[in-house]
C-alpha cells in the first residue's frame, strides 16, 4: 500500500513520492512564486558552481516567467552567469512563430542582460535528428568543461534546472504519451517527425536526462489540464505510469509543482474539494 503524505505550508505541500507542490490562487501569485525560485536556484548554482545552467520550455511557461524581467530580478539575478537551453525545440526557423527560442527571446531573453554567447539554441537548417545529434554534441562539450555539471551516478548531464511545462495530454517537453522514444536510454536528446501537437518536428531532451538534473520544476496552469495534473501526480494506479509527466522522477534532484487552482482541481486529497 503507497502512503500519500501531505504536509501543509501555506500554499505548498509535500507529495511522497511526487515532490514538492505549490499551488496558487492565481497566475499572478504562481509568476511570483516562480520567479523567487529561480532566482534562488540561480544564486545557489553561481554561489557553488560559478554558472547556472537552465533548460526551458516552450508554451505557457514563458509568460508566467515574465515577473523576472521586473523588480527586482532583471537588477538582483546574475544574468551574466545564466547559461541557456532548451528542454524541447520545434524544428522551424528562429523567427518562426512556433519556435520555442523566438518565444523565450521576444517574452523574456531580450529583457535580461544575458551573454548572446551563453544561448544555446538548435540548429535551424538542418533536419530533426541532425539537430537533435547537433544539440547533444554541444551539450556534450558544455560537460566537459563543466559548465553543465555531470550526473553522479550516470554520464549525463546534470543541469542546475530544467523547467518543464505540461500539456492537457501528459506531455512535457516533446514527450508525448505512448510514444518510444519514451523509452529511450542513451540518447541525450532526440527528434520526433510526427508530433501529435504541431508542429510535427521537433527535438527533445529525453527522461534521463530531465531526470539527472539538480531541480525540475513541472509549471501547470487551467483546468483543461487538471486531469492530467491528478494522473501525474496521485495515486492512479498502473494504466497511468507511463504517462509522461509521471514519469518525471528526479534520480537524485528536487521536484516542484507549480500549478493554479484550477489545474490542481482534480488531486485526491481534502485540501482540494473546495
Ligand atoms: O508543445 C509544447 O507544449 C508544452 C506545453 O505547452 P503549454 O502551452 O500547454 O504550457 C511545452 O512545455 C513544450 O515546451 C512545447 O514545445
Amino acid at each position: 500500500m503507497v502512503f500519500l503524505i501531505w504536509v501543509w505550508m501555506a500554499h505548498s505541500s509535500v507529495h511522497k513520492d511526487r515532490g514538492e507542490l505549490r499551488i496558487h490562487e492565481n497566475l499572478v501569485e504562481l509568476g511570483t512564486d516562480l520567479a523567487e525560485y529561480i532566482a534562488e536556484l540561480s544564486e545557489a548554482s553561481v554561489k557553488e558552481r560559478g554558472v547556472f545552467a537552465i533548460a526551458i520550455s516552450g508554451g505557457s511557461l514563458i509568460g508566467l516567467m515574465g515577473k523576472l524581467c521586473e523588480a527586482p530580478y532583471h537588477k538582483t539575478v546574475d544574468w551574466a552567469k545564466w547559461y541557456i537551453f532548451w528542454a524541447d525545440e520545434r524544428v522551424v526557423g528562429k523567427t518562426h512563430a512556433d519556435s520555442n527560442y523566438k518565444l523565450a527571446k521576444d517574452g523574456l531573453l531580450s529583457k535580461v542582460p544575458v551573454v548572446p554567447s551563453h544561448v544555446n539554441s538548435i540548429n535551424d537548417s538542418v533536419s530533426a535528428e541532425e539537430a537533435a545529434d547537433d544539440y547533444e554534441f554541444h551539450i556534450r562539450q558544455l560537460v566537459k568543461t563543466r559548465t553543465i555539471n555531470v550526473s553522479d551516478n550516470s554520464d549525463c548531464p546534470k543541469f542546475d534546472l530544467v523547467l518543464l511545462g505540461m500539456g492537457p495530454d501528459g506531455h512535457v517537453a516533446s514527450l508525448f504519451p505512448n510514444h518510444p522514444m519514451l523509452d529511450e536510454k542513451s540518447e541525450w536528446v532526440t527528434f520526433i517527425t510526427d508530433s501529435p501537437k504541431p508542429p510535427p518536428e521537433r527535438i527533445t531532451f529525453t527522461l534521463p536526462v530531465i531526470n539527472s538534473a539538480s531541480n525540475v520544476a513541472v509549471v501547470v496552469t487551467g483546468e483543461s489540464k487538471a486531469e492530467a495534473v491528478h494522473l501525474a501526480i496521485d495515486d492512479v494506479g498502473p494504466d497511468y505510469l507511463s504517462l509522461p509527466g509521471r514519469l518525471v522522477q528526479p534520480t537524485k534532484g528536487k521536484l516542484v509543482w507549480f500549478l493554479d487552482k484550477p489545474a490542481a482541481s482534480k488531486l485526491d486529497g481534502p485540501q482540494f474539494s473546495e
